[in-house]
């Protein structure tokens, strides 16, 4: 198998009809164990970007698509929305801006809900691991709400890693922690990701922080209401 986990090219997404924006993806690939971040301006696409390859927005035209050895082109003009979800779900991990969590259940439920959802078996000392590595001990039998925005971010990148998807996305994961915690954050997510080998695409608008880790940098490259990625 290739170690390049994620490979696309030559894809178009158009939201807003005709008048609206626009989203090119020339080329992107990211490979087992990398890293990548993707930096631009407000307004630019990176969200979007972040939609298409977390296959959660239909490209009106998906070039070459593949996703750990899937042909997400393919399972999207065949309208295989079934098999999208399942590639979805066993291939991705989120860690989004503001945690994301279900309020209504425990810290320690949340973070086993990728798995309990794909039927995966227990994995104590897989959860042992992250537990510990992100300091969540003392919070595993509390709700969301009680946790401050540091500690939810915590929590949501062990969900994210829990089913040890091969990719994980993050979409502005410390925007709303002051800079030592989001450094801190930052840290646990890539350090964390290192170690397991998976594939990272972090969207962020502060690369002074990413530059930090060591991530590639992939730019927008915004003109009019078109935004082009490449690398
Ligand atoms: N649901 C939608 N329908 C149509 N257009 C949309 C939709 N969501 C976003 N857009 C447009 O797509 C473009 C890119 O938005 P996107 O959220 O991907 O940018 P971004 O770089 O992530 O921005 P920010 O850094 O402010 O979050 C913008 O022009 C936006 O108005």
């Amino acid at each position: 198998m290739t170690d390049r986990l994620l490979d696309i090219s030559d894809l178009v997404c158009q939201r807003g009809g005709a008048e609206g924006f626009a989203l090119a993806i020339d080329a992107l690939s990211v490979h087992r164990g990398e890293a990548v971040g993707i930096t631009g301006p407000s307004g630019s696409g990176k969200s979007t970007l972040l939609d298409v390859v977390g296959l959660v927005l239909r490209p009106s035209r998906p070039g070459r698509f593949t996703l750990a050895g899937s042909d997400v082109a393919a399972l999207w003009a065949g309208g295989r929305q079934t098999d999208l979800a399942r590639l979805r779900a066993q291939s991705i991990g989120y860690v989004l801006q503001t945690g994301g969590l279900l309020p209504f259940i425990t810290v320690l439920d949340n973070i086993r809900l990728s798995r309990d959802l794909l039927g995966l078996p227990a994995d104590p000392n897989g959860e042992k691991r992250l537990i510990d590595a992100l300091g969540l001990g003392g919070l595993l039998h509390k709700k969301p709400a009680m946790l401050s925005i540091g500690e939810r971010q915590r929590v949501a990148i062990a969900r994210a890693l829990a089913h040890r998807p091969p990719l994980v996305l993050a979409d502005e994961p410390t925007a709303s922690l002051d800079p030592t915690h989001a450094a801190a954050v930052m840290h646990l997510l890539l350090a964390l990701a290192a170690e397991l080998g998976l594939g990272v695409v972090v969207v962020s608008h502060d690369w002074d922080l990413l530059s930090r880790f060591g991530l590639r940098r992939v730019e927008a490259q915004p003109g009019g209401n078109q935004t082009r990625f490449a690398g």
